[in-house]
């Protein structure tokens, strides 16, 4: 599944269900063997979450967006495809989320790539379940750290904590994700066994994990703070 949503691949309403459809189709496909997300773009896997969708909003929308948000990590996370995140550009909050839902994590070996849950910088609190993917996959410690300084991670960085398993030349991320592919036949029932308790903890608190998010987003000093950050990314092009 090649992510192709110019500029920056940001998960937007329409693009996030776009993504739960082609990922219900493969799942359902029994000829699918497994699923390597990538990006089409080049520099960027993924921006993370559409900014624009959670800035000026009506509270209505704001919740069909966090459900669908919900939606795309509860069918990754809980995918019966063996999964690999080949990361081939800059993987900020969402998209590091998205990178972590997969089995195995391949970055591209270039400097100026990064990836981490950033949402302090934007004056946000990571949801639970994004903390919880990531202490899944990192450890607790880390986990507390990265969170709480809103840290984002170069790739040598990121192998280092284990936020991604490999790091490879930026013209074989391709290469190599289809071999660690070939590797995994079926995904281990371990894999759910690691993963229900984190599934299950989000869908029974769902309803009320998308009423905290409009409340919280839809706050007068949460949106200036996203004001704020979308004028920061836009001086930063100058
Ligand atoms: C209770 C819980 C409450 C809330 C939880 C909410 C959770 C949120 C999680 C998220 O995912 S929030 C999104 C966080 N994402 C970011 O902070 C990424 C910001 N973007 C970047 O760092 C960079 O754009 C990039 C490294 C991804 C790519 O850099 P580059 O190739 O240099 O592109 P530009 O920066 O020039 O961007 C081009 C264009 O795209 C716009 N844009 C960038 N990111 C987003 C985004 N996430 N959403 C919407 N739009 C985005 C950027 O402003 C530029 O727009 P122009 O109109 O100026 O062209």
């Amino acid at each position: 599944m090649s992510l192709q949503n110019p500029p920056v691949n940001s998960l937007s309403l329409e693009f996030l269900t776009d993504i739960c459809i082609s990922v219900e189709k493969l799942e359902m496909d029994k000829t699918c063997r497994g699923l390597i997300i990538t990006s089409s773009l080049p520099k960027v896997f993924s921006a993370g979450l559409d900014i624009m969708e959670m800035y000026g909003k009506s509270p209505e929308r704001c919740g069909e967006f966090w459900r669908a948000v919900q939606e795309m990590w509860l069918k990754l996370y809980g995918s019966n495809m063996v999964t690999i995140a080949a990361i081939n550009g800059s993987s900020p909050a969402g998209g590091c989320l998205m990178s972590m839902t997969c089995d195995y994590r391949i970055m591209a070996d270039n400097p100026r790539y990064s990836i981490g849950l950033n949402e302090t910088q934007l004056g946000i609190v990571a949801p639970f379940w994004f903390k919880d993917t990531m202490t899944n996959t990192v450890g607790h410690r880390t986990t507390e750290l990265s969170l709480q300084l809103g840290q984002m991670y170069n790739p040598a960085e990121a192998l280092k904590i284990g936020l991604v398993d490999q790091l490879v030349p930026e013209d074989q991320v391709s290469h190599y994700s289809h071999t660690n592919h070939d590797q995994v036949t079926t995904p281990d029932r371990s894999k759910s066994m690691m993963r229900k308790p984190t599934i299950d903890k989000l869908t029974s608190k769902r309803e009320a994990d998308i009423q905290n998010f409009v409340s919280f987003i839809t706050k007068d000093s949460i949106q200036k703070s996203i004001g704020m950050y979308l004028e920061m990314l836009k001086k930063r092009k100058r």
